[in-house]
């Protein structure tokens, strides 16, 4: 039996393997040429590890039974349920009993299975509760200590406690927590930002760089890299031990410029584009490109439709995924269509901004640390992306910064995207005072700065806003002296959420804000989840910077 086992988690591993050399897009880069790239000892340690194996690696066409079958209304549901024994002996036990007489699907998950608990779905607000005292109440609730790991479920256990956005969303995720930290740092809880902090660096030890989420079927990709303005934020905070994470840093940077240095002009791989001037930017990516575990039906809903080869249809929209944005018209080719999805082809101007941070970033600890050389090679990595990025992805004429095409090597859309090279502070003033123009006259609304201008149904779109949207649009216009224009977002957004949290009582995902009459966000691929981690972050520091609304 124990052989048997082996040889299933090999042969699976065998696939992954393959997946990765075929999931490379011949035009982006010739296989021989790849080889030549990245020797092969390197290719084997970006896979996930033996134990990292997703449901939808495990369970095979039970997965897809379930998934196909509607038993749960979300896809999320299945992949966030841990086995009750070795997933092996189920799939066992399934191929066995399915065809029998009296076989229901629904009997046989509940008997193999414990299904996701929704820890703050019996929390009841008290309507008494200022909007303050009702975030600083919620910090527990939205709370998960370290816990042994339940064996071979997807949740990847973390060493220190952290907290969950809340709803469907019972893990961790990268880029909500640095909004999340915001807000903790407001109610003093540097312990649990330290947690979080911690949590992440040891998962960049453990998995070489931050997933997602602490999900196997999250493993194939990141999110935003944020974890430079976790550290920063740990000085700006008091939180000592910022210098003890350069490491940390280093290793994250390696992971999105992997591959860089064997480039040829307008070739990619993983994360890197080399530009037609030799210049380095970079893309959202994921390793896999079969549909996401967690949106198992829907991804395979979307490729049959698309009229493209689906395991590319899959890649971006796991790609879509990585960047935080999904889905937005940022990312199609036509806005009415999800099927027209290319995010691999655009360099995205948040990505480079955020890299642009932690350029600068190990540049700085490095000079703290002594290390003169590591300071000045990052210095010139950080100068360098932000020549190309003026290049590329400043558009003179509109006065602001747009995703790049590169296969169409042409613009993309403006979006509230064009707002991180400002919280970054990698613009001049004279681009500031443009976007800051820009946002203005296109993104702003009664109830704070939308995603973008388009309205497509998808969730980070019009009429849609997000907190972490609204934070570095504040922070990026103050950091340039639009000081009056910041405060007045402040006071939308603070406005936005105390309208609806004097309804409901709660705060929620993302907000419609086109109306003077705020209400709840809409659209994308799951319903509006309550919580909610990100949006309590923001708003309790606003409410430290601003007071109560
Ligand atoms: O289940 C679908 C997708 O859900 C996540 O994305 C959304 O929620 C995240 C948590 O708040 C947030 O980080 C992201 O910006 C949202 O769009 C998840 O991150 C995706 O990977 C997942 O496929």
């Amino acid at each position: 039996m124990l052989n048997q086992k082996l040889n299933v988690t090999r042969a699976l591993n065998l696939e992954v393997v393959e997946e990765l050399i075929y999931a490379l897009d011949p035009c982006e880069l010739k296989l021989d040429e790849m080889i030549e790239a990245e020797p092969e000892p390197e290719m084997i340690e970006g896979l996930p590890a033996s134990d990292a194996l997703t449901p939808a690696d495990r369970y095979l066409e039970l997965f897809e039974h379930v998934q196909t079958s509607h038993i749960f209304a979300d896809s999320k549901t299945f992949p966030d349920c841990a086995p009750k024994m070795d997933p092996l002996d189920i799939l066992i036990r399934y191929r066995r009993t399915r065809r029998q007489p009296g076989f229901t699907l629904r009997q046989f998950i509940e008997e193999h299975f414990w299904l996701p608990e929704t820890h703050n779905s019996d929390y009841i607000s008290d309507p008494s509760r200022s909007l303050k005292e009702h975030i600083d109440n919620l910090w527990p609730v939205l709370t998960r200590e370290p816990q042994d790991h339940i064996p071979w479920s997807s949740l990847l256990a973390l060493p220190q406690a952290y907290i969950v956005p809340g709803g469907r969303f019972s893990e961790t995720y990268y880029w909500d927590s640095y909004f999340t930290m915001l807000g903790l740092a407001e109610s003093g809880r540097g312990d649990l930002m330290r947690c979080i902090a911690d949590n992440f660096a040891w998962m960049i030890e453990k998995y070489g760089h931050i997933p997602n989420g602490n999900r196997t079927y999250y493993l194939g990709r990141s999110q935003p890299p944020v974890f430079a303005l976790m550290v920063e934020l740990f000085e700006e905070d008091g939180v000592r031990g910022a210098r003890r994470y350069l490491d940390h840093l280093r290793q994250e940077y390696a992971y999105w410029m992997d591959g860089a240095q064997s480039l040829l002009l307008n070739q990619a791989y993983r994360h890197t584009v080399r530009m037609p001037d030799g210049s380095l930017l970079n893309r959202y990516w994921d390793d896999r490109d079969t549909p996401r575990d967690e949106a198992w039906r829907e991804d395979v809903e979307t490729a049959r439709h698309s009229g493209r080869p689906a395991n590319e249809v899959y890649r971006d929209l796991r790609a879509g995924a990585a960047s935080g944005w999904d889905y937005s018209s940022r990312w199609l080719r036509d806005c009415s269509r999800l099927a027209s999805i290319r995010t691999t082809q655009f360099i995205p101007v948040d990505l480079n901004a955020f890299l642009y941070k932690l350029e600068s970033t190990i540049a700085n600890i490095s000079a703290l640390r002594g290390d003169k050389y590591g300071q000045e090679l990052f210095r010139q990595k950080a100068r360098a992306r932000r020549q190309a990025m003026t290049r590329y992805l400043w558009d003179e004429e509109s006065g602001c910064y747009r995703d790049y095409d590169w296969r169409r090597q042409a613009l993309g859309l403006f979006s509230a995207a064009s707002m991180v090279p400002l919280y970054v502070e990698l613009a001049t003033p004279e681009q500031a005072a443009r976007v800051a123009e820009a946002v203005r006259t296109r993104l702003l609304t009664p109830g704070g700065v939308l995603a973008t201008e388009y309205e497509t149904g998808e969730q980070w779109d019009k009429p849609n806003g997000w907190a972490p949207l609204q934070w570095m649009t504040i922070q990026g216009l103050k950091r340039y002296g639009h000081d009056a224009l910041g405060d007045d977002i402040a006071h939308r957004w603070l406005n936005t959420v105390n309208q609806v949290y004097q309804k409901q009582h709660k705060l929620v995902e993302k907000y419609h804000i086109t109306n003077n009459t705020a209400c709840e966000g809409g659209g994308g691929e799951y319903p509006l989840q309550d919580g909610f981690g990100w949006t309590n972050g923001v708003v309790r520091r606003l409410i430290g910077l601003y007071g109560e609304p």
